[in-house]
């Protein structure tokens, strides 16, 4: 235990001391922002593994060793892991990619982690680390195995500042004004004093700070920080051809999970559960004059922009830029007729797009 957890382990959890906790806290996670986020030459601490993102979405697969993350990798992939009955069979990261709806998703096998990955022990320091590259983690259960192992990597991968399945609280700051305090629902987690004086801490005393929803202390901490990562997640629990039915239903139930056996297969249910997690946006790209081409579609991240097509089709595009035509999509307010937009136009799901360039007056597809 460092000095600060120390302290924080000393004072009592009362009213009286709340403040000091809080102030406490901030200093913590400070130093181990320090810790976890290491200029690039101090080693490979806090360094993911150097595996290019490739394809639409990076899904990672985090889990104890043998779950059987190289196994769910081979069959659904067409790269093969190493799988075998021993621990740490995997040693390092092992991209494959999974074609579903017109996208390319990498799916990334990484090797198991144990208690205390996050503290630097073995791999584990850069698996969690290559997790938070990632736009939807697996976490991958034991279905035989107690309900502890779920706990213990929610803790490493918070630890290295993931938050899972959260949004990222609604805080807006505002530096070098006149310190105003503004929450626009009422505070039951948290309140002005503990706030004023975690900001005292960080030497930030002119601040504005706007809060719009019911935050906690830390909640407040993780957004002044600015490094947390809030990814979506799937608790995956693998070998459920190992346990009874009672068991299986059980866990089913369970919110953000989907039971398998890599073992009997049918995996199909859980690559269409990714999907709808990815929550990605598909775009259909249309020359001047002609149709549409429905047949390979530019996928993007949720909240995707004109411009990010643009460099979905080519790099030079966005430079040229005039203006685009958007049809038929649920952003388009004027289908079947088109709309004319920006760059910074977001685009949504099933849009057809064309551009119009400054130099060529002419369309681009890819
Ligand atoms: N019963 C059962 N065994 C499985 C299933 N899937 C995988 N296994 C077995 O579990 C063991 C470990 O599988 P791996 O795929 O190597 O597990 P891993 O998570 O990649 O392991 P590490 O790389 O060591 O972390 C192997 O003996 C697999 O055959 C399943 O659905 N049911
Ligand atoms: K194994
Ligand atoms: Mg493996």
């Amino acid at each position: 235990m460092g000095v600060v957890e120390k302290e924080m382990a000393r004072t009592q959890k009362n009213k009286a001391t709340e403040y000091h906790l809080g102030l406490l806290k901030a200093k913590l996670a400070r130093y181990r922002a320090q810790l976890l986020e290491p200029a690039s030459k101090s080693g490979p601490a806090g360094v993911g593994f150097d595996v290019q993102k490739s394809g639409d979405a990076r899904v990672a697969l985090i889990g104890f060793p043998s779950v059987g993350k190289s196994t769910l990798l081979s069959k659904t992939t067409h790269t093969a892991s190493e799988v075998a009955s021993y621990e740490f069979t995997t040693l390092t990261a092992i991209p494959g990619v999974i074609e579903y709806q017109g996208a390319r998703i990498q799916l990334l096998d990484l090797p198991g982690i144990v208690e205390g990955a996050s503290q630097g022990r073995g791999r584990g320091r850069q698996v969690v680390s290559t997790a938070k590259t990632a736009d939807l983690i697996l976490m991958m259960l034991d279905a035989t195995k107690s309900e502890e192992q779920r706990r213990l990597l929610e803790i490493e991968l918070d630890a290295v500042g993931i938050r899972l399945n959260k949004q990222k609280p609604d805080i807006v700051f505002k530096r070098r004004t006149t310190g105003g305090f503004n929450a626009t629902v009422k505070l039951t987690h948290t309140d002005e004093k503990t706030i004023r004086t975690i900001l005292a801490g960080y030497k930030l005393h002119n601040c504005d700070v706007m809060i719009r929803e019911d935050i906690t202390t830390d909640d407040f901490i993780d957004v002044l920080i600015g490094t947390r990562k809030y990814i979506p997640c799937l608790y995956v629990y693998n070998k459920i051809d190992a346990i009874s039915l009672e068991q299986m239903d059980k866990l089913a139930r369970s919110p953000n999970t989907v039971v398998i056996s890599c073992e009997m297969g049918n995996l199909d249910y859980l690559i269409e559960r990714m999907w709808a997690e990815l929550d990605l946006v598909k775009v259909y790209t249309k020359k001047r004059g002609a149709h549409p081409d429905l047949s390979d579609p530019i996928c993007l991240r949720k909240g995707a922009t004109i411009e990010n097509v643009c460099n979905g089709v080519h790099r030079s595009l966005a430079a040229n830029f005039r203006y685009g035509l958007v049809w038929c999509g649920k952003s388009s307010k004027f289908s079947p007729h088109a709309q004319k937009v920006s760059l910074s136009h977001q685009v949504q799901d099933e849009d057809v797009v064309s551009m119009r360039l400054l130099t060529l007056n002419a369309v681009f597809t890819k």
